[in-house]
């Protein structure tokens, strides 16, 4: 994804840079003496300045001034903030089951051709990446494949893909990798409509299939705060997947025409933070927690706002996951990988 990384470099130039620079992740991973070092000489996270609505809805008021809460007019309580007109928040939005549901389709149906995802480009269409990746995963007693896999020896009963798509029992070329490792390297998928992140454009020319009707059902009712007077009408859609070490940069999502329609996006998995900022990279972002089940929304201003995401909580003592092992014994894969993820679902009227 064209922004998906902060330039280095570019790290203190600007508010936003230096907010991503604060709460990012810090690898503290090695035992070599020179990351010992690192490691004393990087802080936990300040974390004090991260507004959590979560904790505003449950205690049933905000210190921090300019927070406005409508718990009257919809279907859930919606947080407003003075300083971020046309931005929403909806926490816990979706229910478990809803949740589960949705992070089954974003890893199973929605990278499916004619969907692009990143690995299109490279491997040309994949289907079935995330059946055959977990048929690996079941087959291997452990998986902790390295991302160089070419020294790996082809017997090993797994699938592999080489440059030119071609899925194959064994390892054909030392450049093949395993789909497994595909699948832990998924970063996105489009639905409905193709956008193109190489032109940063909707691209009407690639086949596409029409955005799943239950999830544009969903998107209206959540998009109603928005846009209580008009319908919402959705076309595409990105899903974001995130480990540990990904971030979303700074950026603005400004290629659909009508900016009065709202940016519907979901959050599942692990809890992330969310920057919110202005129309330029010099405006200081405010900071807030995303969660599994919650929703934003971002309408009119809010539209030409830089945001992005420098931070997913992996670590099981800060993700606050909810509780999934109440989803039937079909969901364990998926828990498996939500539990180590965070998946972002956001929904758009192109026109
Ligand atoms: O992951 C998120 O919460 C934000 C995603 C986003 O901003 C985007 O895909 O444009
Ligand atoms: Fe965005």
């Amino acid at each position: 994804m064209g922004y998906l990384d902060a330039q280095e470099g570019d790290a203190e130039r600007t508010a936003f840079r230096r907010a991503e620079k604060r709460y990012k992740f810090y690898k503290h991973s090695s035992t070599s003496a020179r990351s010992i070092k690192h490691r004393e000489s990087v802080p936990p996270t300040d974390l004090s300045d991260v507004i959590d609505f979560r904790k505003i809805r449950h205690l049933g008021f905000s210190t921090e001034s300019g927070i406005k809460m409508d718990d009257k007019n919809f279907q859930w309580p919606v947080f407003t903030m003075e300083q971020h007109p046309g931005f929403y928040f909806i926490p816990e939005a979706l229910g478990i089951e809803e949740q589960m549901h949705w992070i089954k389709e974003s890893l199973t149906t929605f990278p499916q051709p004619p969907n692009r995802t990143n690995h299109t480009a490279v491997y040309g269409p994949i289907f079935d990446l995330w059946n055959r990746a977990q048929k690996d995963l079941s087959e291997t007693t452990s998986d902790n494949t390295p991302d160089n896999e070419s020294n790996k020896n082809s017997a090993d009963g797994k699938s592999y893909i080489d440059a030119n798509g071609a899925i194959s029992g064994e390892q054909q070329h030392s450049t093949s990798i395993p789909l497994s490792v595909l699948l832990r390297k998924l970063r996105w998928a489009t639905l409905g409509l193709q956008f193109d992140w190489s032109k940063r454009a909707y691209d009407l020319s690639l086949p596409y299939n029409k955005m799943p009707q239950k999830l544009c059902d969903l998107a209206s009712k959540l998009a109603e705060p928005a846009m209580p007077d008009s319908e919402f009408h959705a076309e595409a859609a990105i899903v974001n997947y995130f480990g540990q070490d990904d971030m979303l940069g700074g950026h603005l999502d400004d290629m659909e025409k009508d900016w009065s329609k709202p940016i519907v996006s979901i959050s599942f998995g692990c809890k992330a933070i969310f920057l919110l900022g202005g129309p330029t990279r010099e405006h200081k972002p405010t900071a807030m927690f995303l969660r599994s089940g919650d929703v934003v929304l971002m309408a009119g201003p809010a539209r030409g706002c830089f945001h992005g995401v420098p931070r997913i909580f992996v670590d099981p003592k800060q993700a606050d996951l909810p509780d999934f092992s109440t989803c039937d014994p079909s969901c364990k894969t998926f828990i498996d990988y939500i539990n180590r993820s965070r998946i972002n679902l956001n929904i758009r009227q192109v026109f």
